[in-house]
């Protein structure tokens, strides 16, 4: 397996007016980690994975994806699997008609429907319209959406919210199996216990890096608590998204 890295950020920088959301971020991520990008509300977290995609331009610096900007790598939508808040499903569809309609967008056939509803754990209530779902059924549809490619690379935006701890031991353990598979997996997320069981590496935000590296040397092979570690280098209570 190549040891290139899958992402690379440089010295990424976006500002939303006087809201400097990133600042100065560098960090890369290796081939078949799952990698957990942690920080508070408003650290920057989402604003770093929409750079990444492409969603928005930086104000300095740039990321790429297997060694280009999302925008010039060919072939991105079935190489990268994307979960975020804003790319909802279709209003008033079921699960299994929204699938296809991403599905038909990608030139996939409806077998990989059927075949990711029944990896997320949807298949029964696929023909239920999507408004009824619970947040818990609307992760999972949104990791169905993210996983239809069959992709080599997952983006995730704090796809544990919602989640009960059977859905959380579920995603753990489906991550684990994309990851030993050879995929890369990097996913927000604030709730620290719960990703602390589920990534190899961690990337701690706040605006600016406070870390980057293995969640083992981080913790000092698990003697030190995550937790713990976060508040000794994100601070105590900062808010992010500091203004100039
Ligand atoms: N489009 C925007 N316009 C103005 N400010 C923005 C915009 N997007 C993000 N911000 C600001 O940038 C900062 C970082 O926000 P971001 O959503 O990236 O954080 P986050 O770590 O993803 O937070 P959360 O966990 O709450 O989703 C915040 O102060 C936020 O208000």
């Amino acid at each position: 397996m190549s040891e290139a890295p899958v992402i690379e950020f440089h010295c990424v920088t976006k500002k939303f007016g006087g809201v400097t959301a990133v600042e100065d971020l560098t960090f890369a991520v290796r081939p078949g980690r799952i990698v957990g990008l942690l920080g508070r509300n408003g650290a920057g977290k989402s604003t770093a994975l929409r750079v990444l995609l492409g969603l928005v331009q930086p104000t300095a610096g740039h990321a790429n994806l297997f060694g280009h900007a999302y925008q010039d790598l060919p072939d991105a939508p079935r190489r990268i699997g994307v979960s975020m808040d804003t790319i909802g499903p279709t209003p008033g569809t079921t699960g299994r008609r929204d699938l296809r309609i991403w599905a038909r967008s990608l030139g996939l056939p409806d077998s990989r429907v059927e075949a990711v509803l029944d990896q997320v754990g949807l298949t029964d209530s696929a023909d239920r319209k999507v408004k009824g779902y619970s947040t818990g059924m609307r992760q999972r549809l949104a990791l169905a959406t993210a996983l239809l490619p069959d992709p080599e690379l997952l983006v995730l935006d704090e796809p544990v919210n919602g989640l009960d701890p059977d859905g959380i031991r579920w995603l753990r353990e489906l991550l684990r199996t994309l990851a030993a598979e050879g995929r890369t997996v990097l996913l927000s997320s604030h709730l620290l216990a719960e990703v602390e069981q589920t990534v190899d590496d961690v990337v701690i935000l706040q605006r600016t890096l406070r870390y980057s590296g293995p969640l083992a040397r981080l913790t000092t092979d698990g003697a030190d608590r995550l937790e713990d570690r976060f508040f000794e280098l994100a601070g105590a209570s900062a808010p992010g998204g500091s203004r100039d």
